[in-house]
């Protein structure tokens, strides 16, 4: 089966810094792979080279088959990798809907063009209200964006990338600056994503990676030093040694 996303050997340093230290790595459709790691490891910076925002030294991004290492991010995007951002992307003063459909129109681009605006701008909404539906935030479509909680800025991210009608999507960190109520409703948004995409997630919360990836890789200095499933993954020695050992005394 031709992998929806494809590393090979990617490459990236900042000065005497390997940030991406020969990444290999194929995720499946489908797959919800979590990429987890220490602070500084290189996941954000991986995402990037995914996502089209920082070009590799060497190595190749494809996407279902076809190389997108040359392309820019908006390329990437129309062939369907979206990425949601860990630092927020949100417009403060459009209301909930407006962002999404925004992001609507944006994908959309001339197809609206000769469309009446009053009826383009009903497709448009409704489309939006759509994805307002998937994350839980159909009944806040009315409210400012700016003001709202962290944890339903997440969501309206992730409405936001939704509309761009993703094949793959990127998350970095969804569920940070989250905690109780939201971090669990942002759980079951992600639970009800996968499966219907195919999904790389970078996250600090252990429990809730365990229980949404189907794999889970370990980068540690720019390398992976593991790649497997959730049980492979929490029995591996190199892993406890590196990372998770650190991280579940923290947790303890
Ligand atoms: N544009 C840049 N120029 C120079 N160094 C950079 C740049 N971007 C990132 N780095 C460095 O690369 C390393 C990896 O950073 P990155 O943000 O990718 O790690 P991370 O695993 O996502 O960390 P965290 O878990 O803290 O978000 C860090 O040492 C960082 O300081």
């Amino acid at each position: 089966m031709t992998p929806m996303l494809s590393m090979r050997d990617l490459r990236k340093n900042y000065g005497a810094l390997k940030v991406t230290d020969g990444v290999t790595l194929d995720i499946p459709p489908g797959e919800l792979h979590a990429i987890i790691g220490p602070n500084g490891a290189g996941k954000t910076t991986l995402l990037s080279q995914l996502s089209g925002e920082t070009a590799p030294d060497s190595g190749k991004v494809v996407l279902d088959g076809q190389d997108v290492t040359a392309m820019p991010m908006q390329a990437r995007v129309r062939l369907g990798l979206a990425r949601s951002f860990q630092i927020t992307s949100i417009l403060p003063s459009f209301t909930v809907l407006e962002n999404v459909a925004t992001a609507v129109q944006a994908r959309s681009g001339s197809s609206f063009r000769f469309a009446a605006q009053v009826a383009a701008d009903r497709v448009l909404n409704d489309e939006a209200m759509g994805y307002l539906d998937a994350v839980g935030l159909a009944d806040k479509a009315g409210r400012i964006a700016g003001p709202m909680s962290h944890g339903e800025h997440r969501q309206l991210e992730i409405a936001t990338a939704l509309a761009t009608r993703p094949r793959m999507l990127l998350l970095d960190e969804p569920l940070a600056g989250t905690s109780g109520r939201e971090a669990d409703l942002l759980v079951d948004l992600l639970q009800e994503l996968r499966g219907t995409l195919t999904i790389a997630l970078i996250e600090h919360d252990m429990q809730a990676v365990f229980a949404l990836a189907d794999r889970i890789s370990v980068l540690v200095y720019g390398r992976l030093i593991a790649s497997g499933t959730p049980e492979a993954i929490r029995g591996d020695a190199q892993v406890r040694a590196a990372y998770l050992g650190d991280e579940e005394a923290a947790h303890a």
